[in-house]
């Protein structure tokens, strides 16, 4: 782990339940979080220490004649600065991901919003993990031709090590529309009428079918590719991987299929074993038959050295690998030459995107609204030359991460709003549109049937997961102010003293989490928060006729859109840069340096 991180706290454990034949480690959307987390000590091991973990695994089963095999599915960049600090971006990423070695790798929506992140897969993930990346619906216009191809190959036919497993592999991803121009994602409905796919799911030679993806599990894109496959091969087990919510998940389709979704930012290791599959065997070992029963076993490992320790059988001398030393030291290297450690401030206490509900003193976005944006555009031009008046919206799903009480460093400033969509304006719109802007965007209606329509989401990704998941949201998701938060009460009457953490509800019921945990609560947030600056809305003789709507600049469309619905016309062309541009990563800065800068050191701990 990193020098700065810190050590994980001992807790009960389940047991890793390792399969004689197939086991699998699964990372998703881990957007650069490969120093793990600094301030929490149940995510504090590094991506040098998952390198040591796995080869550990490795060695157990070339030992007792299993197969272990690596699936990453995607979303590996924006989110942390060692990729959004650096110049260009992805500069250490690269190099610090292709050291582990992962057996299925695909694209993440993160890899495609921009063209240089896309390129940085061409020309850097593609090669890296040749062979193993698989765009079963991707495609790029390749920057040497400008000829479009697909991203890697469409899907990978292999045969396991030691058990002889015959195995067939699709990579996905969702029916994103949000990426740049020089890529395109096809419909998995299009996808599955191929002729290359139709052929594929012909194959009776094979075990095992993976399809991995950056997908959500409960998907109709996953229900879509479970149903067609199903139908050509109507006993073949089929292992899904998923991706995107961000969420730990676990989803039963049938006797022999199940799919595994292990969370975010390197928070989470899913560890998934089969057990009974048919072989096709190796020169070491006969071919089996499949047993009359599948096993399938999921274990969601918080990722700190307690846990994988434990799950190796390794203590602190045995359990480091000298590669896995060195890529811990090349990502601290990584994060020393970009100043990552820099001190802006010290935060008071902690801002939640979701454990607490909004509006709240310790919602991040009622932070925003209520003091970061009032007080840096307060000091803008328009409103400092011209007195202008101005409702500043911004999407909930720009801010990333909580802050945690402590010190606020420059890679904060990328966890919490690494995006760099700077802030534009729409000058002088009449209040009566202007001031319903918002209720459109957070509303049903026209606005949220189009965002479902196009799979867009404003939200936080695990808002969105939450919405088709009851169960993880907190009872009383609707907070009176002043009132005790209802898990608050639950947390402090627990008889035991186990640390807050995840207490995962799955299709196999809630044993799926290794680190027994007391629950933390989960609120729902909307899709986006509004602050009004140099005017009272509440004060209704000042309401001014007209105001300046501002916006981050990847809700534009939406922002337009809605003003189109209540009746004022404006296009893409109207709006200007607020402020030069400036992006949320330095208003929040900005504001940091200013309120919690000098005057907050002292209480701060290092
Ligand atoms: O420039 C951007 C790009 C994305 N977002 C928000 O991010 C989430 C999607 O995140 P995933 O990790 O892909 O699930 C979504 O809410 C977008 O609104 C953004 O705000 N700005």
């Amino acid at each position: 782990s990193q020098p700065s991180a810190p050590s994980p706290i001992a807790a009960p454990l389940r047991e890793l339940p390792w399969s004689k034949q197939l086991n699998f480690l699964h990372t998703t959307d881990i957007h650069g979080w490969w120093g793990g987390h600094l301030q929490e000590p149940s995510f504090s091991a590094d991506w040098g220490d998952y390198i040591s973990f796995a080869k550990h695994l490795h060695d157990r089963a070339d030992a007792d004649g299993s197969d272990l095999l690596l699936i990453d599915t995607g979303d590996r960049v924006e989110g942390n600065g060692i990729y959004d600090g650096s110049h260009p971006k992805g500069k250490f990423t690269y190099d610090i991901a292709k050291e582990q070695s992962i057996d299925l790798i695909c694209s993440g929506n993160h890899e495609l919003y921009k063209q240089n992140s896309s390129e940085g897969e061409f020309y850097h993930t593609v090669p890296n993990f040749k062979g193993n990346y698989i765009a079963s619906n991707l495609d790029i216009y390749s920057p040497k031709t400008g000829k479009l191809e697909p991203l890697a190959q469409r899907y990978k036919v292999f045969t396991t090590k030691n058990q002889g497993i015959r195995i067939l592999a699709f990579g996905f991803i969702f029916d994103f529309t949000g990426n740049a121009n020089n890529t395109v994602v096809h419909t998995v409905s299009d996808t599955v009428k191929e002729d290359w796919f139709k052929e594929a799911i012909k194959n009776k030679d094979i075990d095992l079918i993976i399809v991995f993806g950056h997908v959500d599990i409960r998907s109709h894109e996953y229900a879509t590719l479970f149903s067609t496959i199903r139908a050509a091969q109507w006993d073949t087990p089929i292992q899904l991987f998923g991706g995107h919510t961000h969420i730990r998940d676990y989803k039963l389709y049938d006797k022999q299929s199940v799919a595994l979704e292990s969370g975010r930012y390197m928070e989470t290791i899913g560890f998934m074993s089969i057990e009974g599959l048919k072989t096709g065997g190796t020169k070491e070992r006969e071919a089996a038959p499949q047993k009359p029963k599948i096993i399938f076993q999921r274990l969601y490992l918080d990722n700190n050295l307690y846990s994988l320790h434990h799950h190796s059988g390794k203590d602190d001398k045995t359990f480091p690998t000298e590669l896995g030393l060195n890529v811990s030291r090349h990502i601290g290297d990584a994060r020393k030459s970009l100043g990552l450690g820099e001190r802006y401030g010290c935060a008071p206490h902690d801002l939640w995107v979701n454990r607490r509900p909004y509006p709240h003193e310790e919602s991040i976005f009622s932070w925003l609204e209520k003091e970061v944006l009032p007080d840096q555009i307060f000091q803008s031009e328009r409103i400092q030359k011209e007195d202008k008046k101005a409702l500043v919206i911004t999407n909930t799903g720009g801010i990333r991460f909580d802050i945690f009480q402590g010190p606020f460093t420059k890679d904060t400033t990328f966890l919490v709003s690494p995006f760099t969509s700077g802030l534009r304006y729409l000058p002088d719109v009449p209040w009566k549109s202007a001031s319903r802007v918002l209720k459109l965007l957070n509303n049903e209606g026209p606005i949220a049937e189009l965002l479902a329509e196009q799979a867009v989401s404003l939200q936080p990704p695990e808002n969105v997961a939450a919405q088709s998941r009851p169960a993880m949201l907190s009872p009383a998701n609707n907070y009176i102010p002043n009132q005790p938060l209802p898990n608050q009460a639950i947390l402090a009457s627990e008889p035991h003293d186990l640390t807050p953490g995840y207490t995962t509800k799955d299709d196999a019921g809630t044993s799926g989490d290794d680190t027994l945990h007391s629950p933390i609560p989960f609120y729902s947030v909307p899709n986006c928060v509004q602050a009004p600056v140099n005017f009272d809305p509440e004060d209704e003789d000042k309401i001014p006729e007209t105001v300046d709507v501002v916006y981050n600049e990847f809700i534009e469309k939406w922002v337009i859109l809605a003003l189109e619905y209540l009746g004022d016309k404006y296009e893409a062309g109207d709006s200007e840069a607020y402020e030069g541009g400036i992006s949320f990563t330095d208003i929040i800065t900005e504001w940091v340096k200013e309120h919690w800068g000098v005057e907050g050191e002292e209480k701060c701990p290092s």
